[in-house]
C-alpha cells in the first residue's frame, strides 16, 4: 500500500530559492491520495472529544471541510484580513518578510468549546499560533492542533508549546 508521502510532490526553490516546496495539490489530483490524506486526519481524531473543527486558510481549509463533514461538527473558518462580513477578532503574525493578519467571525465559536485546529502545514508555527490565539480569544479550548505535514527544521513546535500538537508526516529539514 501507498504512503501519503508518495502521494506529495516537493518542489525546491519555490517561491523562493532554499525553499523546498510541500505541493499538497500532488495528494488532491489523486483520489487515493486525498482519501488517505482524510482517513489519516481522521486516526489522529479517535477517541478525541470536540465541538469544533477551525480550519486556516486557505490550505487548510481543504482539510478541515471534510473532517467536519465526516464527524458531524461545525467548521469554524479562520480567514485572512478583509474577508469576513461579520464582527471579527483578529491577530497578526510574521512572515519571513512582514506580517500578515487573521480573522474568525465572533460567532464562529462559543465560550468553553472544545476546538480542533487544522492546516495542511506547520512551518514556522506562526499561523496556527496566532490562529490557536485567535480561538482561546473567542473562550475556545484548543483541545488539539493538527496538520497533513510538518517541517521539523522550523521549529514550529516550539512556538506551540502548550498545545497538543501531532502531524500525520514529518520531514526533517525545512
Ligand atoms: O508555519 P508557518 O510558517 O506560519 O507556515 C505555514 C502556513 O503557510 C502556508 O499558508 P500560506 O500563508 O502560504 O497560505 P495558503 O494556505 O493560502 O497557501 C500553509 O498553508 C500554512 O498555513
Ligand atoms: N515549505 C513549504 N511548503 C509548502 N507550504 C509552505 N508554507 C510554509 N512553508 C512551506
Amino acid at each position: 500500500m501507498k504512503d501519503l508521502s508518495d502521494y506529495l510532490r516537493s518542489i525546491p526553490d519555490f517561491p523562493k530559492p532554499g525553499i523546498i516546496f510541500r505541493d499538497v495539490t500532488s495528494i488532491l489530483q489523486n483520489a487515493d491520495g486525498f482519501k488517505l490524506a482524510i482517513d489519516s486526519l481522521l486516526q489522529k481524531l479517535e477517541g478525541v472529544e470536540f465541538d469544533v473543527i477551525a480550519g486556516a486558510e486557505s490550505r487548510g481549509f481543504i482539510f478541515s471541510a471534510p473532517l467536519a463533514y465526516k464527524l458531524n461538527k461545525p467548521l469554524a473558518l479562520i480567514r485572512k484580513k478583509g474577508k469576513l462580513p461579520c464582527e471579527t477578532v483578529s491577530a497578526s503574525y510574521a512572515l519571513e518578510y512582514g506580517f500578515a493578519e487573521i480573522e474568525m467571525h465572533k460567532d464562529s465559536i462559543s465560550k468553553g468549546q472544545k476546538v480542533i485546529l487544522i492546516d495542511d502545514l506547520l512551518a514556522t508555527g506562526g499561523t496556527l499560533e496566532a490562529s490557536a490565539k485567535l480561538i482561546e480569544m473567542l473562550g475556545g479550548h484548543v483541545e488539539k492542533i493538527l496538520t497533513l505535514i510538518e517541517l521539523l527544521g522550523l521549529h514550529g513546535r516550539e512556538k506551540l508549546k502548550k498545545y497538543n500538537v501531532e502531524s500525520v508526516l514529518s520531514f526533517e529539514g525545512k
